[in-house]
């Protein structure tokens, strides 16, 4: 799945996030490219834990008393690093050894030009637990980079409406992703320098990224790949997204209710909280849900997770729910292997279009704003966002096209968000705005219908398939498949968003 954040990467993030029940602002310490960020003290860290020692515990109160140290993994490989004292002229320095950096860098070193990557922790593996539609990654010619697969999907909309979803879903094996990636950026010669970036000064014909040691690294193109805390990159509006907050745990149990074949892609039900009245309350405005990876009958990566917010929900708050759930499902919790906090800021406005930095993934608004997922759209973009670089380099080598670095990067950004793009985004932006205002039983109705549509609509949609045309059908679909009470709340909540929508629309004609 897409998206991300965590562990000490060292960019801060420059927006401070404000979350439901904290009563104060939190700032996310630090985030990685397509990394989910570690929020602050109130928070568990992300961890990752390869052999943790193991706590026993047989209930599941205490949960959070099991969750490992953190424990840092990195890849047994030996980079190539960039030596200061050599004064080079990188073709493209990219800042962040996420998904989306890695990849460009790999296909524009493929095409011969000489890339460097700038990360405090290169060799880091990525921290998250990304789940992909498999048809995604097949079509990414990435399927080896699955480590488990379901043949299907399953979605509980309340106690008494199952749905059965008839597409396979697959965990990302993100040691094995990494690993081959690094291993093609490494023979093609990508140069690794082993530092934060604090900024970058531009000139008519190259840039210098200044980096926290002392050391500027010279290119004529600088990409932003630090995910959300858009180290780089620039905004000129304020930036207002809405939040996906996730606490998960990989865990060892005595059993799990799941079947094993079909991954758990959204339970909705509450009955785990009628004996609580605040979380009652909280969860039927608020509503989260549980999202799981059963790998045997007694290992299972579990997520409770609020889809979108804003303010975004306090962890403490999705971790008491979670607490609930597992109990009342009889889930006993015996290990935890690793635990992960994901806070993935969803749409919002649009980095400044174009800017000198190129930007990808998080950094770029690549995440889906009515979905927070991101790894798979990221992975497909990234080959053609280097081949654009690519191309204008070489037209600026042989003194075609003209124009310098500036011009340069507004033709890149101008194929990384064309016209059609933008558009799309802007009706997943009004598909948020209609989610951030149901409580749970409209989000219950809403995704009722949701999952009765064709297939080609609700995987469109969720793959960022469906353009702008189709995007209309797509919405008088789902408004058809509603229930009567669902197509009220529709028309009451979604009005003022599809006006939005439609001014925006009217507005960017490119
Ligand atoms: C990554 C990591 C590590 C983590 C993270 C966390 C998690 C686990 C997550 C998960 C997630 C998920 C599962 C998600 C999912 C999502 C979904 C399914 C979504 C969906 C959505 C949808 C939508 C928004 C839709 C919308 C639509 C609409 C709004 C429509 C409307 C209509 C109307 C108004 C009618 C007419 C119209 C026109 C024509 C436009």
């Amino acid at each position: 799945m897409d998206t991300l954040l965590r562990s000490h990467n060292g960019f801060g993030l420059p927006h401070p996030l404000q979350f439901h029940g904290s009563g104060k602002k939190n700032q996310v310490s630090s985030l990685l490219p397509l990394v989910f960020p570690s929020v602050d003290s109130r928070f568990h860290e992300t961890k990752i834990s390869v052999n943790p020692t193991k706590t026993k515990c047989t209930t599941t109160s205490g949960l959070f008393d099991l969750v490992p140290e953190t424990k840092k993994e990195n890849l047994y490989v030996d980079i190539p690093l960039y030596d200061p004292s050599q004064s080079v002229t990188f073709d493209l320095v990219i800042v962040g050894c996420g998904p989306a950096g890695l990849t460009v860098a790999q296909n524009v070193s493929e095409a011969g030009l000489s890339v460097c990557c700038i990360d405090p922790a290169p060799k880091l593996i990525w921290p998250n637990n990304y789940g992909v539609w498999i048809d995604e990654f097949k079509a990414l010619d990435l399927l080896d980079c699955l480590d488990t697969t379901w043949s299907g999907a399953v979605v509980h909309i309340d106690d008494d409406t199952q749905k059965n979803l008839d597409r396979p879903y697959g965990r990302v094996n993100r040691k094995h992703l990494k690993s081959k990636v690094m291993k093609k950026c490494i023979s093609n010669e990508v140069t690794f320098h082993e530092a934060k970036v604090l900024n970058v000064v531009h000139e008519e014909s190259k840039s210098f990224v200044k980096c926290n040691d002392g050391v500027t690294v010279e290119a004529r193109v600088v990409l932003d790949a630090t995910g959300f805390s858009k180290r780089l990159v620039e905004y000129d509006k304020p930036y207002n997204p809405g939040y996906q907050v996730a606490y998960g745990i990989l865990a060892e149990v005595e059993e799990h209710p799941f079947e094993v074949d079909k991954m758990l892609f959204m339970d909705w039900r509450d009955s785990h909280l009628k004996h609580n009245k605040q979380l009652n309350q909280r969860n039927s405005r608020i509503p989260t849900f549980l999202y799981a990876m059963p790998f045997s009958s007694n290992r299972i990566f579990l997520e409770e997770t609020s889809l979108v917010a804003r303010p975004g929900l306090g962890i403490e708050d999705i971790q008491q729910r979670m607490e609930a759930r597992l109990k009342h499902l009889g889930i006993n919790v015996k290990y935890i292997e690793e635990d992960e906090v994901c806070v993935i800021p969803m749409g919002g406005v649009l980095p400044v279009l174009p800017q000198r930095t190129l930007g990808i993934g998080g950094t770029a608004g690549m995440v889906h704003p009515s979905t927070g997922y991101m790894v798979a759209r990221t992975l497909a973009t990234a080959p053609l966002i280097a081949q654009s670089i690519v191309n204008y380099l070489n037209c600026w080598e042989q003194g075609r096209g003209g124009g310098g670095g500036d011009s340069l990067s507004a033709k890149v950004w101008r194929d990384l968000w064309p016209v059609e793009r933008r558009r799309q985004r802007e009706f997943f932006c009004f598909g948020m705005d209609v989610l951030l205002k149901l409580d749970l039983e409209g989000t219950r109705r809403f995704f009722d219908a949701f999952f009765e549509l064709e297939p080609h609509y609700w995987h469109g949609f969720l793959s960022s398939r469906l353009f702008l045309p189709e995007l209309f059908s797509f919405g008088l679909s789902l408004f058809a498949h509603a229930s009567n009470t669902s197509k009220l709340e529709i028309m009451a909540k979604g009005t003022l968003p599809l006006i939005n929508m439609s001014g925006n629309l009217l507005r960017d004609r490119d």
